[in-house]
């Protein structure tokens, strides 16, 4: 990669005797849309402040376009925010507002007042100048958030969860619009949000946060379909994660069975997790199986049933299906061997990312490269 126009080496953030931030290392390449995802708590609006300047790092670097910048503050960092409770001058016109940053800095009238013209179009509110704030919805002094922090030129948008305020349709419409804003601005976006589905539809490139670190980092695909852990697994999207051996490369078993897989690279006899994915499970006749369930329960999702099913040795299977199914009946559980994803215990990233570039097949290496 390019240089990366933000950089942390080894940072952390404490406070007293409590640690929030363990070590983290990241690189965020400029003119890409970029997610912190993970759960309350985990360290995502603390890593968004250090790289805003609001907060101190305890230790480690922060770099910009490779400059250190742990010690610039934050007035004079290309970054700028939009917080999640929009923080507008409640007092002053939408105007006033957005061109609140230019006026500061001393720029002519006749400049701030085109700008903000063009920045009101970017978020759909062209003409809104003369309102005030108080006569705005909630979705309207957001746009107004996002362009206050656009009118001043950042090289980095920095987003603290902006949409969590909104209704469901709003923020879905958000979700696209923002998307849209980055790609034709072609700036740098970073975007926290603990909404792992937000996440998924938003972002090139996802850091998922845990407990003060850095889990796991890739596109939104790889993340989905490789999760390194069972946390991971777990926090995006829904899984079934049973326990399993790896009996040798591409031979698994788990539920009393063997089943051919893709994965590679642990040692014979290994424990490991083995997930599947809801969505990629079929329920067949019996004997058609690759695994017997029996099934549970039942409810209907709109487009799909969600189906809970245990098999013989009491793993709890979810499914979903087109179909609905017979509580109490005995059906055979279909899947392929490239649907099943190995999780090693307590793997490192590093170790992770080596192993999959080893034995992953050719044409997700190629996918995997492209994304970089
Ligand atoms: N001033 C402080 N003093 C002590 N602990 C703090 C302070 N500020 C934050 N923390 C702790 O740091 C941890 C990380 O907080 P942070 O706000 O970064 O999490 P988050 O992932 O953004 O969570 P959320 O989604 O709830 O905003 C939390 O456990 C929080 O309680």
């Amino acid at each position: 990669m390019a240089q990366p126009i933000i950089e942390f080496k080894h940072v952390a953030k404490q406070y007293d005797d409590t640690v929030v931030l363990k070590s983290v290392d990241l690189e965020i390449e400029a003119g890409k849309f970029y997610t912190l995802l993970g759960p309350s708590g985990s360290g995502k609006t603390t890593i968004l402040r250090l790289i805003a300047g609001f907060l101190e790092a305890s230790s480690g670097d922060i770099l910009f376009e490779g400059e250190r910048i742990n010690d610039v503050p934050a007035e004079k960092r290309r970054v700028n925010t939009v917080f999640q409770n929009y923080a507008l001058f409640p007092n002053m016109n939408v105007f006033e507002n957005v061109a609140f940053g230019m006026s500061i800095k001393g720029k002519p009238k006749n400049e701030i007042k085109a700008k903000v013209a063009e920045m009101l179009e970017l978020v759909k509110l062209g003409g809104y100048e003369d309102r005030e704030i108080s006569e705005l919805s909630g979705g309207q002094q957001q746009r107004v958030a996002i362009a206050r922090a656009l009118a001043n030129d950042p090289e980095v948008l920095l987003l603290d969860e902006p949409l969590s305020a909104l209704d469901y349709k709003l923020r879905k419409d958000m979700q696209y619009e923002l998307r849209e804003i980055q790609k034709r601005l072609g700036i740098t976006f970073i975007f926290v949000t603990h909404d792992q589905e937000e996440a998924l539809a938003m972002s090139d490139w996802i850091f998922v946060t845990n407990e003060g670190e850095i889990v796991q980092n890739g596109t939104p695909v790889d993340i989905y379909d490789e999760p390194i852990n069972h946390f991971v697994a777990d926090f995006i999207g829904e899984s079934n994660i049973v326990p399993g051996v790896m009996r040798e490369d591409y031979l698994v078993s788990f539920a009393g069975k063997e089943f051919e897989n893709v994965d590679g690279g642990m040692r014979p006899n290994e424990q490991v997790e083995v997930v599947l994915r809801p969505e990629d499970l079929d329920l067949v006749a019996e004997e058609d199986g690759k695994l017997v369930v029996t099934i549970d329960d039942q409810s209907f999702r709109g487009d799909y049933y969600e189906i809970t099913a245990h098999d013989d040795d009491q793993n709890e299977w979810q499914v979903q299906a087109t179909n609905p199914a017979v509580i109490g009946e005995r059906r055979g559980l279909y899947f392929d061997p490239e649907d099943i994803h190995i999780m090693r215990l307590n793997e490192s990233e590093e170790d992770f990312d080596a192993r999959l570039e080893q034995y992953d097949d050719s044409e997700e290496d190629e996918e995997g490269a492209d994304e970089q």
